[in-house]
């Protein structure tokens, strides 16, 4: 256990603990030279004021999707004189069609956002500011899957180039989600990916360049030996090739050595990072999870709870649940958030999705029980996955909760 003046004491692990933050921007990312050049290339028109392909860029967590276009904006706007005008949005928090409208225009005409305007007025502020000098818009939209009514902003922001007479609009979408493509409107679609850019998960040869280098810069020296590197570039190429997996278990593999008192990390502190990272990344993916699939994982979690029929049935311990009854929860608990339930094709897609990202598990229950049924099963701790799920959908609020949730059956 540290005291405070150990806490105050100058480290003996870390020499910038913030360049080892998932946070930080390293000046210089390595193995990216020719996405960084494809991103280059969708926004070189726009310098001089033509209209470049929309590009929708993807690929799996912590490949380096945003750095490489935030890397890229930086340049765009150091080059003075140029016709580009660059929103970046994260759709995190910038979450529907108004809410990414008032972003731009916070962005570039920021006495004007702050006067309450509608939708509409934003709209004709907005084209009238790209006319006047034809200029080009560029709207990079970060996790754009989270976006509620996306495919009107895509219509609305596509809608201006046919409206203005001079200048333009270019949208970058950014997604780490599979089946994104699947829930767009099919004119969203062929918009949005006007141009395409996959990021491939990072080996773990790459990852330990790119830990190498954070540690040099963010570690005191000989505090981290190659070993140590390289066991943790093997265990984030595992988790899929995510370099924010990497960058977080350094970290943490150095925070546990100076609170152990160490002046080295050690490679049972590097063990001990990697199984607390993998812990922590389950309930990240749940966090991040769309809303209708947090609605279905949120059911089968109570469910799981309260026994299922399975249970019942079989008079036993098991905690496998019919697909039916997960289906029937997850529309009463739609209609109690005065939500529209999605239909049961729909409902399959977020089922196979939570077993893609090793949420839940599903088999077929072969002839004995009911016929042919699928049976789903947890294969995360209930109370856990319980507590990041609620606060999540009603912001932790019990009352809020007891509101919306359906009687137990
Ligand atoms: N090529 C690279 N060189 C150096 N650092 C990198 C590189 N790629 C990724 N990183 C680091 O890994 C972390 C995650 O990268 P980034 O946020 O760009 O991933 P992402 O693909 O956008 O992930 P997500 O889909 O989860 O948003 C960041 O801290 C970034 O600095």
């Amino acid at each position: 256990m540290q005291t405070l003046n150990d806490l105050l004491a100058e480290s003996k692990i870390f020499a910038k603990r913030e360049v080892l933050s998932p946070h930080y921007t390293p000046q210089k990312l390595i193995f990216r030279e020719s996405e960084i050049n494809s991103i280059e290339r969708a926004l070189a028109p726009s310098l001089k004021g033509q209209r470049g392909r929309n590009l929708f860029v993807y690929g799996k967590t912590g490949t380096g999707k945003t750095s490489c276009t935030r890397y890229v904006i930086g340049e765009v706007n150091s080059i003075p004189n140029n016709k580009a005008r660059i929103s970046y949005i994260n759709c995190r928090i910038y979450n529907s069609r108004f809410r990414v409208l008032n972003k731009i225009i916070s962005d570039h005409l920021p006495t004007y956002s702050k006067r309450g305007y509608g939708a509409v007025d934003l709209y004709e502020k907005l084209t009238g500011w790209i006319e006047e000098d034809s200029k080009i818009l560029v709207v990079t939209l970060d996790e754009i899957d989270v976006v509620k009514d996306l495919d009107d902003l895509i219509y609305t922001l596509t809608r201006i180039n046919s409206d203005i007479k001079a200048g333009g609009v270019t949208i970058i979408g950014i997604s780490n989600k599979v089946s994104f493509k699947e829930e767009l409107d099919p004119r969203s679609l062929s918009t949005l990916y006007e141009s395409e850019l996959v990021f491939a998960p990072y080996h773990p040869d790459e990852i330990y360049g790119i830990i190498k280098s954070r540690a040099a810069e963010g570690f005191k020296k000989d505090v981290v030996g190659d070993d140590i590197l390289k066991y943790i570039s093997a265990a984030a190429a595992k988790e899929g090739g995510d370099a924010r997996f990497s960058l977080k278990v350094l970290s943490k593999a150095g925070e546990l050595a100076e609170e152990r008192g160490r002046t080295a990390v050690l490679m049972e502190d590097a063990v001990e990072a990697v199984r607390q990272a993998e812990n922590d990344i389950v309930y990240d993916v749940i966090a991040t999870l769309p809303e209708h699939q947090k609605l279905v994982l949120y059911s089968i979690v109570m469910l799981t709870d309260s026994g299922g029929t399975y249970k019942k049935l079989t008079d036993g311990v098991d905690t496998y649940l019919f697909s039916g009854e997960v289906y029937n929860r997850y529309k009463s608990l739609s209609e109690g958030m005065h939500k529209s339930a999605k239909s049961e094709r729909w409902y399959r897609n977020y089922v196979s999705e939570l077993e893609m990202q090793g949420l839940i598990m599903s088999f077929d229950s072969g002839k004995g029980i009911r016929g042919h049924t699928k049976l789903i099963k947890l294969l995360y701790p209930t109370k856990k996955t319980k507590a990041v799920l609620e606060k999540d959908l009603f912001g932790g609020a019990a009352e809020q909760r007891a509101q919306v949730l359906p009687d137990e059956e």
